[in-house]
């Protein structure tokens, strides 16, 4: 369903990519693991089209995302949600689903609308009236996946959902991501947080220096001393 080659990607003259494959099944959920500085976010910011990748292909469902623009890519069928959330901080929880509704992508499949995010996260609805900014980070985090979702992706890209979550709510976070791919959703979510990541995942693949340096499942990673201790410093 996505499928990078050999992908390079720069800031200015700082190369940051340096040749990253990979490939998410449809109603596969990929984990992206590894150290800070690894390359993961500039892997998930080269498939949305926030930086242009150098070199190297990005396909999704078998059409090229080189060189096109974030709404584009948005439009396609690639929904984000982005590390940090990045919600609208001095706008209430309704007015942050309406502005995403109302940007919807016109396209086929599944369309999710203001209410049913609601009925995913209660919590939402209770604090509708509430600004972004007064809403803890797990209802934040919620948020931020419900203006994803409201975008109609089939393929969710997340940066660091577990970010700053108390282990109760990070439990949360766990289920709500497995409904998603229950219900068919195909993922690539970037998680520091080993036991989430294998807890979410189908597949690991473990980041350094900006290279993929190991994929399998995560039963294979959680039996692999030396990956674990090199890569992630368990
Ligand atoms: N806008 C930018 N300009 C220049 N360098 C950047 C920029 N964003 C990231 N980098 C650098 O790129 C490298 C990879 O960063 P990236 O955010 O992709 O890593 P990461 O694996 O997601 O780690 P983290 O968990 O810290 O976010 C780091 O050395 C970082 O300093």
């Amino acid at each position: 369903m996505i499928e990078l080659e050999e992908v390079h990607t720069y800031y200015g003259n700082s190369h940051i990519l340096h040749g990253v494959s990979l490939a998410v099944d449809r109603g596969q959920c990929m984990a992206l693991i590894g150290r800070n500085g690894a390359g993961k976010t500039t892997t998930i910011h080269s498939i949305s089209g926030l930086v242009q990748p150098e070199k190297g292909s990005i396909h999704f469902d078998g059409q090229s995302l080189n060189g096109r623009p974030p709404h584009s890519i948005s439009q396609s069928g690639i929904g984000l949600v982005p590390q940090g959330r990045r919600i609208f901080s001095s706008l209430s929880v309704e007015e942050n689903l309406l502005i995403a509704e109302r940007d919807q992508a016109n396209k086929e499949g599944k369309r999710w609308t203001k209410e049913e995010i609601y009925s995913m996260f209660p919590i939402l609805r209770e604090r509708a009236n509430n600004m972004g900014n007064q809403l803890s980070g797990g209802q934040q985090q919620m948020l931020a996946i419900g203006r994803a979702l409201l975008t109609n992706p089939s393929f969710l890209l997340m940066d660091e959902p577990s970010e700053g979550l108390a282990p109760v709510i990070i439990e949360q976070i766990k289920n709500i991501i497995l409904e998603l791919k229950s219900k068919g959703l195909s993922m690539l979510v970037v998680e520091q947080n080993l036991e989430l990541a294998c807890a979410i995942a189908d597949h690991v693949a473990v980041m350094n220096k900006g290279v993929v340096v190991w994929e399998g499942t995560p039963d294979q990673l959680l039996s692999e001393e030396e990956v674990l201790h090199t890569h992630l410093g368990v």
